[in-house]
């Protein structure tokens, strides 16, 4: 028989009751025990939807409170010294390590946080020393939730970050310089004991993670397999059947690997990204080896078309019989939301398009029944084919008058009207910035109050007019203490947006968006990607209100603040049926035409934020890179050249990783950049110097994920490292990213201290010169 399989099942619950719970606990308001029993009542919830569902194998240890990559720095005992010291709990200790800790006299920041793959989930990075050693959590984690899976009646599969993966996803700790794939010997063993205890407790079979083989891998990394896999085969029965699963990409470049596990029980790949990898792969594996077969997309939310999985999947049974194929997530579904059946709102036509978690679990089981027994779901069959067919045949999908425009989109409309030395020359004198400019991401603190009268105002609790007047509040007070702060150029604080995507998507044609369909994107925050179902235009202004009044009542120049083509697209669920250039330069298209609104209604400062441009880069080096690059930042450009000389436009990415695409940074001919840097090495700045980068720079001096308040010395060292790199006339001061997860004292806080470190540059500078 043909089984069924789910790599990973969402954490958050149905009404996002994990981040409610962990929210709670970090605030004193719930117990230790309160917030675990909760994790408890999550897994045992989600493990009877999969079973209700008839899948046949579920995970366990899929289940985090913060991130799972952290969950294993914790079991392998690879915490850092820093944490151990100060005697937390447990628990405690994990979320410091995810968030930071600053209270009860302990100050500790967080670890670095950094993208998951091509995805907008975020995992911590393990951090490891030259004198790494590696030992087993007491009680390991998934030989718990393995046990309390068993004890429920549930038989599971435990879901492990593999040994590789998990040492080639890590770093080096501030002042080591171990190569994390070296400790490869010292977390072998450990590994093995683990799989030990996992088979002592009754786990028939796990599911080891080695993603990175969807990479372009080092040599070092691609041998580490070998010695990892044979370690784990030779421990025979004595530990469970491995399956090693990759997704996001194809491995066939990395054929050379599969040696290695040869005596695993099969492997799983990804058949929604790559599904021509099916045949190679077939002849890859060994005579008794499985195939995990990943037909149903874990990153996206259209219905599966049962049709063409069941095309792909009887050509595996037909290679390898049905005994030896298993149908499956593509990925794990924590990047889907919990359930379609929580959407009310949606219009009902394309209600019938999409499949969040909990239907895509029972896609799963009945592909594997159809595989063999198309006649015990024939009536899902049809009804699928009649879903599949509606889509298709939509007249919602096309907008002639989105068509003619692009048709009509020429070079010059790319490029600015002269290069940056002049444009900065007239910015210059039209701004009059001092040296170390300050400046925000963006985003001000999303108080309750704000959520609470956004909430009100979306259940028709209050009027139009009162909540826009209640923003026009929220944006007075972000200007008086931008004032009170001596910051240089003002941000509005964005409170009239519940997310940088999903406030464009929900004043975009083309778009529906949802009302519960959460997905985690770090630790306790989500969220709710809008959803494109057609050509997208533009039909009215979606900022200038908010900017136009704050630019009224600020001294000093207000930035306009948008989100850029190619961010909301990667942070929506993009449609499949075309191609995804296609849609960026539609969105495009619509930003250009806010980015001139701005500048006609007295804004010449617009920030367009571009995050997602680096995690849209596909995984593997090549020509589909370059494609991708090309289509990004012509997108970008389409956007913001059709601005005057003397406006000033600023992007925004957070994340530190851009040496291997800088020239796109480069061309995106923007005049600002702020990145993300205050949890990475001042010399990633170096790039700046040796591509000899004209523009100007605002690397983050401070880390906003955590709530901890930096001191001026952390901030003044900050810079005083980013000069060893970049020009101080290039050099602006800034945070990482925006604070819209901050509390306001924590912003008063640092940014006050930041602002002082500025001063205290721009007076030494003004004294040098
Ligand atoms: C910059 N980042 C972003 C990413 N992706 C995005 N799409 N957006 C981003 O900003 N990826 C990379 C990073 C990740 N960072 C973050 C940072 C912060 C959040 C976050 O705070 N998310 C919020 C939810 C935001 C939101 O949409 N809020 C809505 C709904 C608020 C709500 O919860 N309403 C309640 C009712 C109201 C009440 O009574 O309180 C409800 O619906 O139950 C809004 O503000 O209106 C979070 O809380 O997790 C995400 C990623
Ligand atoms: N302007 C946005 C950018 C986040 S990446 C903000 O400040 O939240
Ligand atoms: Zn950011």
């Amino acid at each position: 028989m043909v089984q069924s399989s789910v790599l990973g099942f969402p954490r958050m619950g149905v009404l996002r009751d994990l981040k409610k719970a962990n929210e709670a606990y970090w605030a004193d308001k719930i117990s230790q025990e309160a917030l675990l029993a909760e994790g408890k009542r999550l897994r045992l919830a989600h493990w009877k939807i999969q079973k209700d569902a008839g899948v046949d194998i579920i995970p366990s240890n899929d289940f985090a409170h913060y991130d799972h990559v952290l969950d294993h720095i914790q079991l392998f005992n690879a915490v850092p010294e820093r944490y151990t010291s100060q005697k937390l709990s447990p628990l405690d200790e994990y979320f410091a390590m995810g968030r930071g800790h600053q209270k009860g006299g302990v100050d500790v920041p967080a670890l670095e946080m950094v993208k998951w793959f091509d995805s907008n989930y975020h995992y911590v990075k393990p951090t490891l020393q030259d004198n790494q050693t590696f030992s087993l959590a007491k009680d390991p984690k998934p030989v718990r939730e393995f046990l309390e899976a068993k004890e429920a009646g549930f038989q599971t599969r435990p879901v492990l970050v593999g040994p590789v993966s998990f040492l080639a996803l890590g770093k080096a700790d501030r002042g080591s310089s171990v190569d994390p794939i070296t400790l490869l010997d010292k977390l072998v063993p450990v590994y093995v004991e683990l799989l030990k205890q996992l088979k002592a407790a009754g786990a028939e079979s796990v599911q080891i993670d080695e993603p990175v083989l969807v990479f372009d891998l080092r040599p070092e990394v691609k041998a580490a397999f070998k010695p990892a896999y044979e370690a784990i085969a030779a421990a025979g029965d004595a530990v469970p059947k491995v399956i090693v699963a990759t997704y996001f990409g194809d491995i066939v470049h990395n054929f050379d690997v599969l040696p290695a596990f040869s005596g695993a029980a099969g492997l799983h790949v990804d058949l929604v990204r790559n599904p021509e990898q099916l045949e190679p792969v077939l002849k890859q594996l060994g005579p008794n080896q499985i195939l995990s077969a990943g037909v149903v997309d874990g990153r996206n939310i259209w219905k599966n078309d049962f049709a063409k999985s069941l095309e792909i999947l009887q050509t595996a049974v037909k290679a390898l019989g049905p005994e030896r194929v298993i149908v499956a997530t593509s990925s794990s579904l924590i990047h889907t939301p919990h359930t379609l059946a929580s959407e009310k709102k949606l219009p009902s036509d394309v209600y019938e398009w999409f499949s969040f978690a909990v239907e895509k679990v029972k896609e799963v089981a009945t592909l594997a029944k159809a595989v063999t027994e198309p006649e015990a779901v024939k009536a899902e069959l049809e009804a699928n084919a009649a879903a599949i067919k509606a889509r298709t045949d939509s007249k919602r999908t096309n907008d002639p008058a989105v068509k003619e425009r692009q048709a009509q989109v020429t070079p010059e409309q790319h490029n600015r009207k002269a290069p940056f030395n002049t444009r900065y020359a007239e910015q210059k004198k039209h701004l009059s910035l001092p040296l170390f400019p300050t400046t925000t991401i963006g985003s001000f603190p999303q108080t309750s109050e704000i959520r609470v009268q956004r909430n009100k105002f979306t259940k028709g609790e209050i009027s139009a007019e009162e909540y826009e007047r209640f923003i026009e509040k929220e944006i007075e007070l972000a200007v008086k203490i931008q004032d009170e702060l001596d910051l240089d150029v003002y941000v509005h604080g964005e409170p009239e947006r519940n997310d940088m995507v999903q406030y464009f998507g929900e004043r975009l044609n083309g778009y529906v968006f949802t009302t519960h369909a959460w997905v985690q994107s770090y630790g306790s925050r989500c969220v709710r990607p809008p959803i494109i179902v057609g050509d997208i235009s533009r039909p009215a202004p979606m900022t200038v209100k908010e900017s136009k009044y704050a630019a009224s009542i600020s001294k000093k120049p207000m930035k306009g603040m948008l989100t850029g083509p190619v961010t909301c697209l990667r942070w929506s669920f993009p449609r499949v049926d075309v191609h995804q250039s296609v849609q960026c330069q539609q969105l495009a298209l619509a930003l250009r035409d806010e980015v001139v609104d701005l500048e006609k209604n007295g804004i010449y400062v617009i920030q367009v934020d571009e995050p997602a441009l680096r995690e849209g880069l596909p995984l593997r080096k090549g020509q589909e890179r370059e494609a991708y690059l090309k289509w990004a930042v012509d997108s970008f450009k389409l956007a913001t050249a059709g601005v005057e000389n003397s406006t000033q436009i600023h992007s925004h990415f957070c994340y530190s990783e851009f040496q291997d695409f800088f020239h796109a940074i480069a061309a995106l001919d923007a005049d600002v950049l702020s990145i993300e840097n205050s949890k990475s090495d001042a010399k990633l700045l170096k790039v700046f110097i040796d591509e000899e980068y004209p523009r100007h720079i605002g690397p983050g001096v401070y880390d906003i994920h955590s709530p901890r308040v930096p001191t001026l010395e952390e901030f003044k060292q900050r810079i005083e490292e980013m000069l060893a790199y970049l020009k101080p006339e290039q050099l602006w001061i800034n945070p990482d990213c925006g604070l819209k997860t901050r509390k306001w004292d924590e912003v008063k806080g640092a940014l006050s201290h930041m602002v002082e470190a500025a001063k205290y540059f721009r007076e030494k500078y003004a004294n040098k010169a």
